[in-house]
């Protein structure tokens, strides 16, 4: 469209646009907020808003649709969500004072990655904006991300790409800055949606990145930031820095935490990987809620400590006197029921004082947030009582209560200043107290009590006059006058100014009435506008506390981390894990919290899992559905607990610590990024390999399934023998397999250790005991579990038929002299081999053996239970063996 054919309105439109291509612009039109051309057909779309046109008459028609300007968060929240931007363009002279077209500006950029008000933020959740980049021609790269919300940054500097992407989508930033013309690899291409390239020049340059970052961290050189040896890192930090100053138009970014880069080594690594297939925060599924660990564990109530709980599960401590450290103070708050209620009380009534201050600090507060801020300090004091009682604390509770600070001083001051229920907008006045501001007070007495003050004057003016018949009039013309009739024959006072004659009266005005006029007419504007400013200086006065805002919310935030823990572990009774910096890894009466938390205690059966001595792999094997899986998921999240400084669903833990815990669980679809599933299944299996240390802990659910069974089987077997090699003496791995031939590795390597979950056969069907024990598992019942399922039964019958076939063929084999080593041998062959014990017949009575029941009735030490514990088992025993209403051919029919 031609520009000629536009109104000079709408060409100021397209000059401000042309600045910001990609964000959507909200032109401020009176009381809305305007889109135009394609933005308005994109807004009208997205927001379910109607789309007109500008001039719908005029031959050129310019698409259009609009919100009113006090009603945008709701929108904008909207397109945030959905990965808009938004540039707000406002008129920034007053409309009637303008000549002509009035002046527009853009006075921010919203983001996906820099937004701060709650309502399009997560509360739980950190929200990132992030960068990546790599040195210039140099393999160093580095990622840097920043909760803008908060003020918090960090970054990481590595010579390897793939850590760095690992780093990325683990911490699901919502924008990811890139150089121009960079190439986006294979493994970023899930972000692919979130990333923005920036001109290196304006964005990444070295000089200018440096420059920018000393000057916001208002320091001298970068050896107090750690980042001297960091050149990729801080030209990461400095696009972070050159995108907050666009968006924001902001050049003061002072209000942002130091920088601290992450020193990997201090932590356990979990990746991206493992963090998904722990299912730590979402279900394999994409879920959140019930059946994450998350769900069981998270007990914090106020958002910083949410925030905090979620970093250090995808960031957990390696170093033992840390981790003790903590666990003392949760230790504590389980024994001491009273201390962590009263705790939880005065929590509660805390906001987000980290996203409060930094909107305060931004100048992007509402009234509400002050009076949210206000709240949270007034649980300040009983907070600090609690920690001022005559007790041994343990260190790390010590430092907090010698750290504390009530702000008493910003607490008085919101108490002073403002009203209870302030209204939601600072233009129409009606925020503050009275006596808070004399000016405003009289404003305030004014506006509300003006008629008192004209009359008060009146009668002054009666009894200095000697005037009783005075009178105090108004009319449009005149304003308010005093009116005597014309019966009055004296003389009136110098002072009166004659301003209308009528028959039968004269009307007069005074200084002091026309002052009082002006006052009480004006005061409820000037009121509006004192107020305005009042609050702006409030806002600033404030804003120069954030400092100490935030280290309190800091405080805040770590009672109730160590709350939430103690919390969880009380209500789930997970107990004390003893920490050290061995290998051995023992648990007692082991759960998988998520299951269990879903399933309900009295169903869930503990089991205790060992790599102790020499022992290096486990493999575990055992029909599908037997439960594998779960306590392979449940020993690594033990360990993660266990070093967030937790307690553990077990009864009993010693847990030599982990520097990295890997994953590979099933099958993780990746079609979307162009990779098979036996391929993802390969390039997290070597990326284990390559990674894996002494000090690691791998967690291997099935290998090689995606291929043919002698390929899989080969590789499963190689990746076995290379685990109980690696790192001079082996990686401690829990391997669950359908491969029964690997269970010939025991004895032949050493350091591999078999375990099943046991399983029971009652009468043609198949019992899941959930009880990992040693030795192998006989077979692996693939065909019953089929039939649990509901594969038709014709099916089932001939899936029989066949297997009876293969095993007798395969029997044929074994008799077939084999050449070459044992191994070869019972690889093999070994494939279809009979199971080495005699297969129970399924459905012939006689060969039941023993009723599981039965068996766990010859076990129970009755004498080291509790009634409860009894109450428990026996609950459990019900809901196993009660058969079903509908069925007569299930476990339990007949031990009756
Ligand atoms: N210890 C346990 N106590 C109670 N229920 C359990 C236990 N372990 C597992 N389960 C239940 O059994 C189900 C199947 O477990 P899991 O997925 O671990 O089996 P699996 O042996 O890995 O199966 P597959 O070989 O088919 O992957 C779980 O979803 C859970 O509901």
């Amino acid at each position: 469209m031609s520009k000629t054919k536009l109104t000079p309105m709408l060409e100021q439109y397209l000059r401000i646009k042309e600045d910001y291509p990609d964000a959507l612009l909200f032109f401020r039109m009176g009381d809305f907020y305007e889109l135009f051309f394609e933005d308005a057909e994109t807004a009208a779309r997205v927001l379910q808003i109607t789309l007109t046109s500008r001039n719908p008459n005029a031959e050129t028609k310019v698409p259009m649709a609009g919100v009113p300007h006090h009603a945008t968060e709701e929108y904008l929240r909207q397109l945030l969500e959905q990965g808009y931007k938004v540039a707000i363009c406002d008129q920034v002279e007053d409309p009637r004072q303008a000549k002509g077209l009035v002046k527009r500006e853009v006075t921010r950029v919203l983001t996906p990655g820099t937004v701060v008000e709650d309502s399009t933020l997560s509360a739980k959740t950190s929200n990132y904006l992030a960068a990546v980049c790599w040195h210039g021609g140099s393999k160093t790269g580095a990622a840097a991300w920043i909760d803008f919300s908060t003020g918090q940054w960090t970054g990481v500097q590595s010579k390897h790409q793939v850590q760095l992407w690992q780093w990325l989508i683990k911490i699901q930033p919502q924008e990811v800055l890139m150089p121009e013309g960079t190439e986006l690899p294979e493994q970023a291409q899930v972000l692919r949606d979130k990333i923005q390239f920036c001109p290196y020049n304006g964005y990444f340059e070295p000089g200018r990145a440096r420059e920018r970052l000393l000057q916001a961290q208002d320091v001298a050189s970068l050896t107090p930031l750690d980042l001297e040896d960091k050149p990729a890192l801080v030209q990461a930090c400095g696009a972070l820095l050159a995108y907050l100053h666009t968006t924001q138009r902001c050049e003061d970014l002072s209000h942002l935490g130091q920088f601290q880069p992450i020193q990997p080594n201090r932590f356990l690594q979990l990746d991206e990987v493992t963090e998904r297939n722990l299912e730590l925060f979402q279900r394999l599924d994409g879920g959140k809620g019930p059946g994450t660990l998350w769900h069981a564990l998270d007990r914090t109530l106020t958002p910083m400590g949410g925030r905090l709980l979620q970093q250090r599960l995808r960031q957990p401590w390696r170093d033992l006197r840390t981790i003790t450290a903590h666990q003392g103070v949760v230790a504590l708050l389980v024994d001491d029921d009273g201390l962590r209620q009263s705790l939880r009380e005065r929590l509660d009534a805390v906001y987000d004082l980290e996203r409060l201050t930094t909107r305060i600090f931004l100048g992007r507060c509402t009234p509400k947030d002050f009076i949210a801020l206000r709240n949270s300090l007034k649980a300040l004091p009983a907070l600090q009582s609690l920690l001022e009682e005559d007790r041994q604390w343990p260190e790390l509770l010590g430092q907090e209560k010698r750290a504390w600070d009530n702000l008493d001083d910003v607490r008085e001051l919101l108490e002073r200043s403002l009203v209870d229920a302030p209204p939601l907008v600072i233009t129409e006045g009606g925020l503050f107290r009275h006596g808070f501001d004399p000016e405003l007070d009289e404003l305030l007495d004014l506006s509300e009590d003006g008629e008192g003050r004209l009359q008060e004057l009146l009668h002054k003016e009666q009894q200095a006059s000697s005037l009783p018949k005075l009178k105090l009039g108004y009319n449009r013309v005149f304003g308010y006058y005093f009116e005597l009739s014309k019966a009055h024959k004296g003389p009136v006072p110098d002072h009166f100014i004659r301003r209308q004659t009528l028959v039968n009266a004269e009307r007069y005005i005074t200084e002091e009435l026309k002052t009082i006029e002006d006052k009480v007419f004006s005061a409820a504007e000037k009121r509006k506008g004192l107020e305005y400013n009042l609050f702006q200086n409030l806002r600033e006065q404030v804003a120069a506390h954030r400092e100490r805002v935030m280290a309190v919310a800091g405080i805040l935030a770590r009672l109730d981390y160590w709350q939430g823990l103690a919390h969880a572990a009380r209500q789930w009774e997970w107990s004390q894990p003893e920490l050290h910096s061995g290998l051995d890894l023992r648990i007692i009466g082991g759960r998988h919290p998520a299951v269990e938390a879903t399933q309900g205690r009295t169903d869930y059966i503990p089991n205790d899992v060992r790599i102790e001595g020499d022992d290096r792999v486990l493999l575990i094997t055992g029909p599908n559905m037997a439960g594998k899986s779960t306590v392979l998921r449940q020993t690594a999240i033990i360990c993660i607990l266990a070093q967030i400084g937790s307690f553990v669903p077990a009864r009993e833990g010693w847990i030599g610590l982990c520097d990295r815990i890997f994953t590979r669980v099933g099958a993780s679809d990746n079609l979307a990024q162009g990779q098979s599933t036996f391929m993802v299944e390969m390039t997290e299996t070597a990326r284990i390999l390559r990674q894996a240390s002494r000090n690691s802990l791998v967690i291997l659910d099935e290998i090689g399934r995606g291929t043919s069974t002698f390929d899989g089987l080969a590789l499963a077997w190689a990746v076995v023998e290379d685990l109980v090699q690696r790192g001079h003496g082996g990686v401690r791995t829990l391997f669950a397999t359908h491969y029964h031939e690997l269970t010939d590795l025991e004895g032949q390597l050493p350091g591999v250790r078999n375990y099943n979950i046991a399983v029971k056969e009652w009468r043609g069907d198949i019992v899941f005991l959930r009880r990992l024990v040693p030795g192998p598992a006989d077979r692996s019942y693939g065909i019953e579990v089929s039939q649990l399922a509901g594969v038709p039964q014709g099916v089932v019958k001939r899936a029989k038929a066949i297997l009876a076939q293969l095993e007798e063929k395969s029997r044929g084999l074994r008799h077939t002299p084999e050449k070459g080593s044992h191994r070869q041998q019972s690889l093999l062959p070994g494939l279809f081999d009979p199971p080495e014990k005699p297969q129970p017949e399924p459905t012939a009575p006689q060969d039941q053996g023993p009723h599981p029941l039965e068996e766990a009735l010859q076990e129970l030490d009755l004498n080291g239970m509790t009634p409860l514990d009894a109450l428990n088992l026996l609950s459990r025993w019900k809901h196993e063996w009660t058969p079903p209403h509908d069925s007569q051919d299930t476990p339990g029919t007949s031990s009756s």
